[in-house]
């Protein structure tokens, strides 16, 4: 009972069902999930409703605790998101918006605030960011300061959303590996990825969602099949062992005819 299970999760946008009856393996502390799946597979809309931030029919609990029951306070505290982009039209410095993030999450003031903040932009590499209005800053920039604000107040599950999308090679291998060595900490990570050859080194588990169902899961070199990439993606791929039983992901082109499902 110490991770998130996510059991018989149903979610509707007006008529439309988004998530169909969604029930997942355990996710547990120390492990990376990345959760895959064609555009509008309900990626998103999952992350969404594991942070309560959209209502849903069936259980997500943390610990044996039920997310929908907790109160707001504790529940911030535990679940930092990474949302796919920040709202723009923020007055703040970089440094304001990271401890307007982790009050977010504390019932009265902290005294330590600003040295925490600055200790989280240290960690990843901005701390010469913190003084720059955060709407003038570019699109990688503000996906790194995102971060930033979701693991500022040490939450035992975190929730992000193409955190890579904005960012060039050597900042998106930063922030994997900080993925991998906040896991390592004991938190629970789960990361909407598109790039599943960055998903296959980084990832313990890949959830693959197609058109919100659960179509697999398991480690990299289970779930990523050139036959399941051909039937769920359309595309033609090489998939080739690597040391420590990782693998490499290789996309040659489309195949004919496009996703078989
Ligand atoms: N607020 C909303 N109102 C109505 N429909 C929505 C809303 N948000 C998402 N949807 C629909 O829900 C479905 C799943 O969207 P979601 O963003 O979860 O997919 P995704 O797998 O994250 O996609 P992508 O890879 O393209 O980001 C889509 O068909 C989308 O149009």
């Amino acid at each position: 009972m110490s991770g998130l299970r996510i059991e018989n999760v149903s979610l509707r946008y007006g008529a439309r069902p988004i998530l169909r009856d969604l029930t997942l393996p355990e996710l547990c502390p120390g492990e990376v999930t990345v959760l895959a799946g064609p555009n509008a597979a309900g990626k998103s809309t999952l992350l969404r409703a594991i942070a309560q931030l959209a209502p849903y029919r069936g259980r997500i609990t943390l610990e044996g605790e039920d997310l929908a029951r907790m109160p707001l306070r504790r529940r911030a505290r535990l679940i930092g998101v990474m949302p796919q982009a920040l709202p723009a039209g923020s007055s703040l410095v970089v440094l304001e918006s990271v401890i307007a993030a982790l009050r977010a999450g504390s019932d009265g003031f902290t005294r330590k605030a600003d040295a925490q903040a600055m200790a989280v932009l240290d960690r990843l590499g901005i701390a010469d960011l913190a003084m720059e209005p955060l709407d003038q800053l570019s699109g990688g920039q503000r996906q790194m300061v995102s971060l930033a604000q979701a693991i500022v107040r040490d939450p035992r599950v975190l929730l992000l959303d193409e955190p890579t999308s904005a960012l060039d090679l050597a900042r998106q291998v930063r922030l994997l590996g900080e993925l991998r060595a906040l896991a390592g900490e004991g938190r629970i990570v789960v990361a909407v990825l598109h790039d599943l050859a960055m998903a296959a080194q980084w990832a313990d588990r890949i959830v693959l969602l197609h058109r919100g169902e659960l179509h697999s899961s398991g480690p990299p070199a289970t779930v990523l099949t050139p036959d399941l990439l051909a039937r769920v993606y359309g595309v033609r791929a090489r998939v080739e062992r690597c040391s420590q039983g990782r693998i490499t992901v290789l996309i040659d082109g489309e195949v004919q005819g496009g996703p078989r499902l």
